[in-house]
Order: C-alpha cells, then structure tokens, then sequence
C-alpha cells in the first residue's frame, strides 16, 4: 500500500498512483522513518528494493542483492522476444514510468546510471561494468529495437554511449528532449503524455553506416583518457577509450615490465583489464610483478598483507586471457582474442585490453592474403573493436631483427615491426621501448634507465609525440623521470 503522501508525490510527478502500485510500489517504514520502496522483480521473484524518502533524491538498495534491471520481466514477453515490440530502457525508474504512463508498458529501468569505476577498487570490487545486463544477456539478445532515454546531460550520455555499444548501435534509437526537459519525467510534467510520446516517437537511430548530416550524431560523451601514472609518460601516452595503441621494442628492453607498472596502477585505481600476457609465465612471474608494482615494493619481498591487498584487486578487475594446458591444442587467434575480451568487456565492464605479444598469437592468412594484406585487416579488425566497446586496446609487437650499427643496438620505430607499415600508419597511439644502457656495470646509475619515445599520437587525441628516460627502481618497482644533469656539459 502507498501512504497517502507518497500517492500525491507520484501524482505531483505525472504518474497515476494505481500504476505505481501495480508494478508493486509500497510506503515501508523503519527507525528512519517512511521509504517509498520500488522492487525489483526478475523473473516473478523480487531480486532488490530500491528505498528513498521523497524528501532526499539519495536512496538505498538492499544490501548483498543483485543488480537486475527494473520491470525486467517484459523481456519474458513473446512479442518482444519474437523482436517484434520495441523497448524503451531509461535512466530511473521514474522515467520509466513517466513511458509508461505515456506510451506503453514495455519499458526497462537501468538500476543505477552510468556504471563508472569508483577509485577504490580494493572497497569497490563491483564497481565497473554492467553486470545486471550480462545477467540478461541471452533475453536483451532476443529484442529487435531499442530506444534509449539516457538524462540529457554529460552522465546520460555515457550511460547512453555504454548502452549503445553493449547492445549494438544497429538495434538503437536515441531519445532528445525538448528544450528545457533532461529527462522523460520531466517531459511527462512539462508536456504532458503527448510530448513523451513525441519524444520516444522522434527517437533518431543512432548512425551505423554511410554519410550524415550533423544532427544525426548525438553530442559524444568527452573523451577520459585514464591516467596510469608514471611520471611523465602518462600525459604524452594517456591510456584512452576508444583507441588502440601499438608499443615495440626489442626483445628483453623492459616493455613487459612498464606494462606492468601502467597496469598496477590502473588496476588499484579500479579499473578492470583484460591481459593476454602470452610470454610471461601468469604464475607466478607476472602475477608476482603485479602484485610488486601495485605494492610498490621489490618483485621478491612484497609483505603479505600487502601482497593480499594487491591479489584481492587482481581477483576483481584482472581477466587475463590465456590458454591452459587442457585447452585444445589450437592456438589462439586473434578471432578467439577478441571474442574473450568481448566476454571481458560486456560481463566485467573491462576498459583496457592488452595483447604482449602480437607474435604469439595464431596468425591465420586467407589463402591468398600476402603478410601485408593480413596485417592491414588485422589492425582494422582492433581499431573497430576498440572503438565499438570503447576500450583501450594495447598490442606489444616485435620488431624485425636489427641491423646492429657496429655494437649498438639502433632504436626501432613503428615501422620495423615485422609485418608491414600498416603498424606504424594505422595506430592512434605508437611507442617504443629502449634500454640502452644495459650492459652497463650492475652499479652503474643509468643502467637500469629506458628510453620510452611516444612516436604518434593521432590528431585530437590527448597525449604528445616525445621521449622520456625513466629510471627503474626495482626496490619499489616505479619509475622516475631521469634527468641527465650532465648532458649539456
Ligand atoms: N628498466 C629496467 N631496469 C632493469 N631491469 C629491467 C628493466 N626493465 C626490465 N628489466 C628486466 O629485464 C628483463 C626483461 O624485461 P621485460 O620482459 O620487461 O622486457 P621485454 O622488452 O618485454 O622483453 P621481451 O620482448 O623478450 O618480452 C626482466 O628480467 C626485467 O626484470
């Protein structure tokens, strides 16, 4: 039963009371005080309740219960599983019932807005992703069209960006609001049902293919590169959504190892990754780096409270691909790759996928493909990945063998990775990895020094082509800028 104020709050909002009590909205009431309370129902069984007080907008769900979308089961309809019904999926639940009001009843409630990494992942483990749409993965699967009524402001369209590219852009139309308006509520009070159903009626479809004007793209959300924190290279190579990043170097010159340390840090600040690390033994080399470098202390002598500190965020927001023994003998491709990082992505809200190294994937060449041509399609197939879930991809490649000029190693670039120069045209981000300093005497102060030289930044992107010397500390696994004071001298 609704309490007689809650019944005037709904109404004051547009929303008879009698269809909030249908979908089973109740007054409850604790030491607090009175909740007006909205389950959660999957499946005929109420999974979660959503409580608030009409006078506060923070509310409260119950503690330990799943995330599931609110008025889920109209994706158990025949019509909308045969595709034939299109779905409206809002921000709130308010809104969703302001659809409903309006237009019909089949409309979804995302349960919280915009799924975003928290900055404690060791307090947060749940925090990214959108695990209560993976949950109804094989049902969302079955709609025909969606049409998305994200809040009209920089939140609302990330959620909706997410939306969009968890669910496909070809099944996806996009709600905007008239002047004034952010949300279908607030459609609902100032235009009445007419106006709601005007606006779902106008949703436009999101752009898939071909040549358009510029009202068809809705304002994307700003670009929010996550900062991995070594100094210095996190602002000329930001790890950026959307984009995909090819590093180099030859081989042991310590590319694994500033991996890693970009990794720990996006890792302790929440962040979940997908790592196809397939030259570094998983345990117990890498996840001993990992666990170093999150702790910053050295790779042997991570003190155990640390050390269980670093393996609870690893359980959390690592996925590592990988094959196991008794995975059958094929190796991976990139095809099985990507299909595991898309896995990754969707289920676990993964932002970052790194491939180390490209060399070790199973390269499959149609029968008349040259290197050349493979390569090409290889790289496009990563950049449309990227962009479509909005990761950030990152692949190590090999260059080919140097050329040594007399006992030095030369520096490589994006073009001497074996393969063609599509690896250096291609890429948003490329960079390469050099240690030239070490045979140098064990005590020596620059022998543990790498060059990292950020050598493209595609146009618009955040980050700068440049160079930087980091100084390895391996007793805290960081890196610090090195400045050679005597290099003028
Ligand atoms: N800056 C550094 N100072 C001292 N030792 C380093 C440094 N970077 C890496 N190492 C050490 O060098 C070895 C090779 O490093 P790493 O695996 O990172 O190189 P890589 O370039 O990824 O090599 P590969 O291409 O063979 O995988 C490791 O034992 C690592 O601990």
């Amino acid at each position: 039963m609704l309490h007689d104020k809650h019944k005037q709050w709904i109404e004051a909002r547009g929303i008879p009371a009698d269809l909030a009590e249908k979908l089973g909205l109740e007054t409850t009431r604790d030491g607090a005080g009175f909740w007006l309370s909205v389950p959660y129902v999957e499946r005929g069984q109420v999974v979660n309740h959503k409580y608030r007080q009409t006078s506060e907008k923070k509310h409260r769900m119950d503690q330990g219960a799943p995330l599931c979308l609110w008025n889920h089961d109209v994706l158990l309809l025949p019509e909308v599983q045969e595709g034939k019904q299109p779905v409206v999926i809002t921000e709130g639940e308010w809104d969703a019932l302001a659809a409903m009001t309006a237009w019909n009843r089949y409309v979804l409630s995302v349960p919280n807005g915009t799924a975003a990494p928290k900055e404690d992942a060791i307090t947060n483990p749940e925090s990214a992703g959108y695990q209560y749409l993976w949950r109804s993965r094989d049902l969302l699967d079955m709609v025909g069209a969606f049409i998305i009524a994200a809040d009209g402001d920089e939140a609302g369209r990330r959620l909706a960006a997410d939306l969009v590219r968890w669910i496909g852009p070809e099944r996806c139309r996009i709600v905007s609001y008239p002047g004034g308006c952010k949300d279908l509520n607030e459609v609902l009070i100032a235009h009445g049902p007419a106006g709601v159903r005007q606006a779902i009626n106008d949703a436009r479809p999101y752009p898939v293919k071909g040549l358009y004007t510029i009202d068809d793209f809705p304002a994307p959300p700003e670009i929010e590169p996550f900062n991995h924190g070594v100094p210095r290279l996190c602002e000329m190579l930001p790890v950026t959504p959307g984009t995909l990043t090819v590093g180099t170097g030859y081989a042991g010159q310590g590319k694994t190892s500033l991996l890693v340390k970009i990794l720990a840090n996006l890792l302790k600040d929440g962040v979940t990754i997908a790592l196809g690390s397939f030259e570094t033994q998983v345990n117990p080399i890498l996840i001993r780096k990992l666990r170093a470098a999150m702790a910053n202390t050295a790779e042997f002598g991570c003190p155990p409270d640390l050390a269980a500190k670093a393996d609870q965020v690893m359980r959390d927001h690592l996925r590592i691909l990988a094959q196991q023994a008794e995975d059958d003998d094929a190796d991976m491709t990139l095809e099985d790759m990507l299909d595991l990082a898309r896995t990754a992505i969707l289920r676990d809200g993964a932002k970052v996928v790194v491939i180390d190294p490209w060399n070790e994937l199973d390269h499959k060449r149609k029968s008349d493909e040259s290197e050349t041509d493979y390569t090409s399609r290889a790289i496009r197939m990563m950049k449309r990945f990227a962009r479509r879930y909005d990761v950030a991809l990152w692949i190590i490649a090999h260059p080919a063998k140097p050329q040594m000029v007399g006992a030095k190693l030369p520096i490589p670039g994006l073009y001497s990775i074996s393969g063609s120069a599509h690896w250096a045209n291609k890429p948003d981000y490329g960079f390469v990895v050099h240690r030239p300093k070490k045979n140098l005497p064990k005590d020596h102060p620059e022998r543990n020094c790498i060059d990292v030289l950020v050598t493209k930044v595609r146009m618009g992107l955040p980050g700068e082509e440049a160079r930087v010397t980091l100084n390895y500390d391996w007793r805290t696994s960081t890196y610090h800028e090195w400045v050679d004071e005597f290099a003028d001298a």
